[in-house]
């Protein structure tokens, strides 16, 4: 900012003009030390987060509900009618129940702002000379960044060098299609178009390139074109959506029913003030305020524990649907096997070699009939390990703590430059031009000085490209495709990912490749082994019986996808890309469901599959990690995108991301997607209940006439307390252990069954006459109403506790295992225990709730309705599992 621009604008000038500039070297980069400077001075590269709400307003916004709004009138007219204790109590309520919201809320924000954290994004830049992985946030003006195909351009910046370099623009422009960028614009059509600028929001959708940070920030186009718009942490999902309309539907609908007692009892003749405390009575007691906070709560644990087991949820309502999820459709490499390529065996010259050594360490030997061989001695060999060492973008260093080897690029090159390494290979010719490799193209060529092309890719492209073969001798002879496709085949048995390499002579002054090369002489095959994730195996079965289909989809050959997934337990047909593309629409359905591994798979094809499932009405999770992937995983139920080898777009286009990359992970975000299903049904199963009984209770007080069995303030007195210290547990309630023995939960199923709305009904039916009829009972028997009323209050709390362990299983008993497995609940059951015990001694509550002490027969009648409550309930819950095994 502080650098004078004496030439213009970065896109009418030369790459040196701008690098002199910015005041940096448009090979080399920065320095660290220059990079830290002009971080400090200019700040981060990030675009000024959206104005927030201040702590003062959302304090405020608490109160925005309608249930606060009759409190809040309920204490005026309590105030009016001289009782400032009452009013008192419940503007304390209030107020309390405004800080719980906020606190929550505050909670589910941090947590979901720590999200976006982790997926921020990283790029590379060179700095000191080197390439570095950097957050972009780190990026500055002068800094020089490497860019790849799938990689979301991190600034703007003025290209300085590019290969084929393409870039969906359409964050920026709308525009989807995507536009080709070089250097070498200048003068008009670059002002139209800017076409050696590459902006930020961007991303490369093909090729490679370089380029300088000519802004960063707020200072970008995007920066400058957008402000970042409202909301970015929505803690909204479906479900909560669905729990919030059914809150407001019952809140509406007990406000009228509330209205209307009113009415009929002053009608009937009775006082207004007392008309109005049971109203109030009614609707506080009635409406379940707590569901929608409790439900955002769980959701967000839910994600919590899901980063702990290397799952990112992206978007909250993903933690839903994983619950339903019905198939899984992964990648192989790197998902299922660890993409770390060591090449095993090669084939070339009509003979086969085997290599030795592990990793990327440039240690073993290049063995034939078990002797070990020179490279030199064999022209073929040595021409096929040339080959894969000189079209090749990936380099080993040695270095680190342990002094080990590692990878720097692609790990299928970097067994190539390892197994020419091997092999005493260390130098390629130097290359003047590349057409890089995709997954469409399938293979890449190289172009080096003296007019030689290197070329490697999937066995059936560089077999179509090629008319020869080198033979043993260094001579060339006729394509032996018979020979070379049954050698391939056997690797491929062996679960061996296999590359084909070929050669062409180019005329020695040419100094760029057109595409497709000339005609190639074949030169051999790499076979390189990926070894499958410990995990896998075990996840895959885990998911099979939770009844969840896994489909394998690879873009490798299909002897080596029906290897590999027979080491898996995904066993039977392949289908390839070519029987996908040879199948009806129609047909597709039915022959996807039955086939778990998929060979030689297009991203494109990939989308069909999803299609086709969907189809079929399943929920599907699909992994992808390519640029190509990104309509796949937004069609998908479920995007999945690799955190460690996916690109940008795909996290982008993701609903989740693994930050391990293993599909393992997949599988513990479902069994926790099932359990904060589990868990919020639970809750919502045991919170109900309450509700429906003081409603009914009071209804029934005012319909009949006579006292009100409870005061407005107890109510609120049962929602501070029982409810909150009783409904937290649910939120850490461990998954059940047969949670993965299920089938997936159906989504057009109710959240609740009829069966849990009956039970929902029983309870508050056992409530209604327990409390309503020991509320007579007491007072016939010499009671007098505080008691009475303490005696109410208390059958809440304790059923309401006994229900408590009802509904840790909604299927099994649970008594001292749900315990054991979840000390909240002990804890939160002796709170209360205690609280209720202060609620009916302590002589203040006395004054500001209007309970009193009561007798030991008193506690005994409380403790048989509760009692009898889990009994029933247990019943039920019985009765429910003999009619399901029948
Ligand atoms: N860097 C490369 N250069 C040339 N050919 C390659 C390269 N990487 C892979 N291939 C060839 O292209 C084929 C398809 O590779 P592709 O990258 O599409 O599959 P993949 O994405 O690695 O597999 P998966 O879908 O299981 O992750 C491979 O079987 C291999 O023969």
């Amino acid at each position: 900012m502080n650098t004078t621009t004496v030439t213009g604008p970065p896109y009418q000038c030369t790459p040196r003009e701008v690098a002199e500039d910015l005041g940096t070297d448009p090979d080399l980069g920065l320095t660290s030390d220059e990079a830290a400077a002009r971080l400090a001075r200019h700040g981060p590269n990030v675009l000024p987060e959206a104005r927030r709400r201040g702590p003062v307003a959302r304090f405020l916004l608490q109160f925005h509900n309608p249930l606060i709004y009759v409190l809040l009138v309920s204490a005026v007219i309590t105030t009016a009618l001289g009782d400032h204790v009452d009013a008192a109590v419940i503007l304390g309520v209030v107020v309390a129940n405004a800080i719980v919201g906020f606190v929550q809320e505050a909670r589910a924000e941090r947590a979901l702002a720590a999200l976006a954290a982790m997926t921020r994004t990283v790029t590379t830049a060179v700095r000191d000379g080197r390439p570095a992985r950097l957050p972009s946030e780190e990026l500055v003006r002068g800094d020089l960044v490497l860019l790849e195909a799938g990689d979301r351009i991190p600034a703007d910046l003025r290209l300085v060098r590019a290969a084929d370099l393409s870039v969906d623009e359409s964050a920026l422009t709308g525009e989807s299609a995507p536009v080709a960028k070089t250097p070498d614009a200048l003068g008009e059509a670059a002002l139209a178009d800017r076409r050696n600028m590459a902006h930020s929001g961007t991303f490369v959708t093909y090729g490679r390139g370089a380029g300088l940070v000519t802004a960063t920030g707020a200072g970008t186009e995007i920066g400058l074109v957008h402000r970042l718009v409202g909301s970015a942490t929505a803690v909204q999902t479906p479900l909560t959506r669905k729990i919030a309309r059914f809150s407001r539907v019952v809140t509406v609908a007990i406000l009228a029913l509330a209205a209307l007692t009113f009415a009929v009892g002053v009608l009937r003749g009775r006082p207004v003030p007392e008309m109005l405390t049971a109203a109030v009575a009614l609707a506080v007691g009635a409406i379940p305020e707590g569901l929608p906070a409790v439900v955002t709560i769980t959701l967000a644990f839910g994600v919590a524990r899901m980063v702990r087991r290397n799952a990112i949820v992206r978007r909250l309502p993903a933690v839903e649907t994983l619950g339903s999820t019905t198939v899984i459709c992964t990648d192989k490499t790197g998902t299922l096997t660890r993409n770390q390529m060591t090449v095993t065996g090669i084939a070339a010259g009509g003979r086969l070699f085997e290599v030795t050594g592990t990793g990327y360490a440039p240690r073993g030997e290049i063995l034939a009939g078990g002797g070990r061989v020179e490279a030199a001695a064999h022209p073929a060999l040595r021409e096929c390990l040339m080959a894969g060492l000189a079209c090749n973008d990936a380099r080993i260093t040695q270095g680190g703590d342990g002094g080990g080897w590692s990878l720097v690029g692609d790990p299928t090159e970097g067994a190539l430059v390892v197994s020419a390494a091997k092999a005493g290979l260390g130098e390629a010719p130097e290359r003047l031009d590349t057409i890089t490799f995709s997954s469409e193209r399938q293979y890449m060529a190289t172009l080096h000085a003296g007019g030689v092309i290197y070329a490697k890719g999937s066995l059936e492209r560089i077999l179509a490209m090629s008319d020869r073969q080198l033979a043993a001798d260094g001579g060339t002879e006729p394509l032996d495709v018979e020979g070379i496709t049954a050698v391939a085949h056997a690797y491929g048995g062996q679960a061996l990912r296999v590359l084909a390499l070929a050669r062409a002579d180019a005329d020695p002054a040419a100094d760029h490749l057109t595409e497709p090369p000339p005609r190639l002489v074949f030169l051999g095959l790499q076979a390189m082994h990926d070894p499958p994730r410990e995990e896998a195996a075990r996840a895959v079965h885990a998911c099979r019986t939770a009844g969840i289909q896994v489909k394998m989809i690879t873009g490798d050959h299909a002897a080596t996808a029906r290897a590999v997934g027979a080491r898996i337990g995904l066993d039977g047909e392949v289908m390839t890309g070519a029987d996908l593309a040879a199948t009806a629409d129609g047909d597709l359905p039915g022959a996807v469901e039955r086939t778990a591994v998929f060979a030689r798979v297009s991203p494109e094809q990939k989308l069909r599959l999803v299609r086709a499932l969907q189809a079929r009405s399943h929920v599907i999770a699909m992994t992808g990690d390519g640029v190509n992937d990104a309509p796949a995983l937004k069609q998908a139920d479920i995007g999945v995108a690799m955190g460690r080898d996916g690109t940008e777009v795909a996290k982008e286009s993701a609903d989740m991301v693994l930050t391990d990359d293993d599909f393992a992970s997949i599988e513990a975000a479902v069994e926790e997607g099932r359990g904060v299903f589990d868990n919020l049904v639970k809750f919502i199963v045991w919170a109900l209940p309450a509700n429906i009984g003081l409603g009914l209770v009071l209804v029934a007080a005012i319909l009949g006439g006579g006292e009100l069995p409870i005061l407005p303030v107890q109510v609120l007195w049962l929602n501070m307390t029982a409810v909150l210290v009783l409904g937290l547990p649910f939120a850490v309630e461990p998954r059940d252990e047969d949670i993965m023995r299920r089938p997936p939960r159906d989504p057009a199923l109710p959240l609740i069954t009829r069966r849990l709305t009956a039970r929902i009904l029983l309870v508050a039916a056992i409530l209604l006459a327990g409390a309503f009829g020991l509320f007579h009972w007491e007072q016939a028997h010499g009671a007098s109403l505080a008691e009475a009323r303490t005696v109410v209050v208390n059958v809440f709390a304790m059923t309401l506790l006994a229900y408590l362990f009802n509904c840790l299983s909604l299927e099994h008993p649970m008594l001292w295992h749900g315990v054991r497995r979840n000390p909240w609940v002990g804890a939160g059951a002796l709170a209360l225990i205690a609280i209720q015990v202060f609620y009916t001694y302590v002589p203040v509550m006395h004054d500001l709730f209007r309970s009193a002490p009561l007798s030991p027969g008193a506690w005994a009648r409380v403790a048989a309705v509760a009692a009898i409550a889990y009994a029933l309930v247990e019943l039920a819950k019985w009765a429910t599992r003999r009619t399901e095994r029948a």
